[in-house]
């Protein structure tokens, strides 16, 4: 096994940089660059020297024995002095040494993974909080890294290999003068697993939509004020505001922390009818664009009426509350009048939505969960057919087991690994 090493701290110049090295040799490489291997989980200050017994820095060193490391290997953690000229002295130094090698992106949290320190779900929730911009992605991805989904797996697990057990104890007896019937029992247990799969698979949804982003669509007529709202609400000019009607042709995008949630706020083209190849492009994109948004914000001016239908939740908004001052519910993105209104509304539907979330954050989960769901189902329509039907029906929960067993990541592993990799950064 080779001895990886990287910088883990974003690159560039900081107070402090920390580099990592793990596997075998990571305790050689602190003696050498330091004299001695400090106490481990100790934070030690030690002078660095290259090969020549030349100062490198000055650092603080962590050491960690093997099973006590966020590897699981034998490890260490070097706390420089963040200038790009001390990491890139450092690592020249470690990767000239015997058996050490750069660190691939991610590879630090796959040989967690690989030696048991997270599973799989935790390994993802991981990734989300390093990608964490907001509060309520911050806590979802808590709620994942800290195992809750391993657990409510393992939970269903026990609850499933129970019910098998049970089916194939009648199979096993099936001659006995007295046949004990198992069925309400295991038909418990494995409706209670159903629901709570249904309950978890409802909620990825909403997960999903705080992992990645809510949107919301600003739309209305040309020229009724929709990219000067959205620089209102984004506090920043990021969509071209003009005086000409169709001025936005595309679909504008801002990512916005809206109190703790992510939202993209969508500018789309005004919707109207239009000759201009181009706009009308554009306004085919904003139309799907705002159909497929979580949520939208019509703007309409006095004596108009929405282009597309608002449904339920939507906010409707008369446009230019300062000419329009005789109208209710009105908003100016020009004088900022009703914006800090429209952000709370905003807030408050998309967090009353967020709510509905559980431990479940991914499709992969949703796939997961759904094969289990499907065998389950297959095994409670088995069990009132009796004693005939048992071994089906404990084959469908062995299924159904197999199905949840890879949200974790005990089976099936290898297909996933490289997609859940693919977003991790070099130092992780
Ligand atoms: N008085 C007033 N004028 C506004 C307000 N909002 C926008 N305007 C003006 O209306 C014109 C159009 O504004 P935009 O924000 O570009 O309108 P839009 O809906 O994005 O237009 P398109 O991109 O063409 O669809 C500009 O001259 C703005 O200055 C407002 O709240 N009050």
């Amino acid at each position: 096994m080779d001895t990886i090493f990287a910088l883990s701290t974003a690159p560039g110049k900081a107070g402090v940089a920390i580099i990592r090295v793990s596997g075998p040799a990571a305790h050689d490489a602190v003696r050498s660059l330091c004299g001695d291997v400090p106490v481990a989980r100790q934070a030690s200050l030690r002078v660095l020297r290259d090969r020549e017994g030349r100062r490198l820095d000055e650092a603080l060193i962590l050491t960690f024995e093997q099973d006590r490391s966020f590897t699981g290997e034998v490890s260490a953690e070097f706390q420089v002095h963040g200038s790009t000229a001390v990491t890139t002295a450092l690592l020249d130094e470690l990767g000239s040494m015997d058996g050490l090698r750069p660190a691939e992106a991610g590879e630090f949290t796959r040989r967690a993974l690989e030696n048991g320190m997270l599973d799989l779900a935790q390994v993802e929730g991981l990734a989300d909080l390093i990608d964490a911009e907001t509060e309520a992605q911050r806590r979802q991805a808590m709620r994942v890294l800290s195992g809750d989904l391993g657990q409510k797996a393992e939970a269903w697990r026990r609850s499933l290999i129970r019910a098998a057990a049970l089916l194939e104890a009648t199979i096993d007896f099936a001659d006995e003068e007295v046949p004990v019937d198992v069925s309400p029992e295991v038909g418990s247990l494995v409706m209670n697993v159903v629901e709570e799969l249904r309950r978890e698979i409802d909620g990825v949804g909403i997960a999903e939509r705080i992992r990645t982003g809510f949107e919301v669509a600003i739309v209305g007529a040309p020229n009724v004020g929709k990219s000067t709202l959205l620089n209102a609400l984004a506090g920043r000019d990021a969509a071209i505001t003009s005086e000409h009607a169709g001025t936005t042709r595309d679909v504008i995008e801002v990512r916005m922390d809206l109190g703790g949630l992510p939202v993209t706020l969508l500018d789309t083209a005004g919707l109207r009818e239009t000759e201009d190849a181009v706009e009308s492009i554009g306004i085919d994109r904003a139309r799907n664009r705002a159909d497929q948004a979580d949520l939208r914000v019509f703007l309409v001016e006095p004596g108009q009426v929405p282009e597309i239908q608002p449904m339920d939740d939507d906010i409707v908004l008369t446009a230019k509350s300062d000419l329009n001052s005789d109208v209710g519910n009105g908003i100016s993105g020009k004088t900022g009048e009703g914006v800090t209104g429209l952000v709370d509304r905003i807030r408050e539907t998309l967090a009353a939505r967020a709510t509905g979330s559980g431990v479940a954050t991914r499709q992969r989960h949703k796939d997961s969960m759904g094969r289990g769901m499907v065998a389950l189902e297959a095994a409670l329509q088995l069990l009132p057919m009796g004693e005939d039907c048992a071994d089906l029906a404990a084959e469908e929960l062995r299924t159904a087991i197999r199905a949840l067993d890879s949200l974790v990541g005990r089976i099936d592993i290898e297909n996933v690994l490289d997609e859940i990799f693919a977003s991790f950064c070099l130092g992780k």
